[in-house]
């Protein structure tokens, strides 16, 4: 719920908390009864759906064009060209360009930015855009076999995203897009930049942007091709950045997958 009460109100971020718990629960077969949580509000949802729809007044496309050009503004040589490919295909008449374009890894190369920058500049020239949290299911239903000017139902979701000129998904888990049978359909496009790094840590940029690919040498010793080696520099400076945290220290765990015969113990740990 704090993921949403930064940007809604309370009762509509308990809704959206809900909502969320709800799509987690689905995807083990269990309801919100079998947990006794309420059922969210969908009417609530769905009239916060259409205000962002109907977002578009004067004053709302004026701030985002000026911020979408600041933002252009700051892009790097690579996230321009990328950024100039995107807004050929949004505007492309004559089909020319891809219609699904991929941004892939490595990270800290400017993804999220560029993103940010693409739905400003959008917004600001009044395009509809929706910006939807990725998971392959996501993925699939925005982007499967139905062309979206044909995707049915009455729903403020279906009408949104045939209306929309673009739509972004952020995050995403690769493998879940990669794998589905609509990958065919992109245009895979990488950023190499790593934004992270200052000007004089190329080499951790580069091992960063390795990592990121998945082409780090393997070290022999370790006989293993899932264990990488961290060079001792960068664990130094690690340690160097936690030495300056203000506070004291806390290790936070985290879990790629839960195993448990307690299907309730299962859905108390996000994926
Ligand atoms: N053109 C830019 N000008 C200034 N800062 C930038 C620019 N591009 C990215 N940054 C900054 O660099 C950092 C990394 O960028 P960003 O979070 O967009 O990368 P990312 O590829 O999405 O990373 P990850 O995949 O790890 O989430 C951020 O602090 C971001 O604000």
């Amino acid at each position: 719920m704090e993921d949403y009460i930064r940007r809604q109100d309370e009762n509509v971020s308990r809704n959206l908390a809900l909502k969320c718990i709800q799509g987690k629960l689905r995807l083990i077969n269990l309801s919100m009864e079998d947990l006794l949580l309420h059922i969210p509000n969908f009417q609530l949802i769905n009239r916060l759906i259409q205000d962002q729809m109907g977002e578009t007044d004067k004053n709302t496309i004026q701030e985002k064009r000026l911020m979408g050009e600041i933002m252009m503004a700051q892009l790097n040589d690579g996230q321009r060209a990328v950024f100039d490919q995107i807004m050929a295909s949004v505007n492309d008449v004559d089909n020319v360009h891809p219609d699904y374009i991929f941004l892939g890894d490595p990270g800290g190369t400017g993804k999220s930015y560029l993103n940010n920058t693409l739905i400003s500049v959008l917004q600001g020239k009044g395009n509809h855009v929706i910006a939807v949290a990725s998971t392959g299911i996501a993925s699939t239903l925005l982007i499967g076999e139905t062309p979206r000017s044909k995707i049915e139902g009455g729903s403020y979701s279906a009408q949104m995203t045939r209306k929309a000129d673009f739509i972004i998904s952020d995050a995403s888990n690769a493998a879940s897009i990669i794998n589905n049978t609509t990958w065919p359909l992109f245009k895979p496009i990488r950023l190499v930049q790593n934004m992270r790094t200052v000007s004089g840590s190329q080499e951790f940029a580069d091992w960063l942007i390795n990592l990121g690919n998945g082409t780090l040498p393997q070290t022999p010793r370790l006989n293993n091709q899932g264990l990488i080696e961290i060079p001792p520099d960068f664990l130094d400076m690690q340690t160097n950045i936690i030495e300056h945290m203000p506070g004291p220290l806390k290790v936070y765990k985290s879990i790629d997958t839960m195993d448990s015969e307690d299907r309730g113990e299962i859905a108390n740990y996000a994926a």
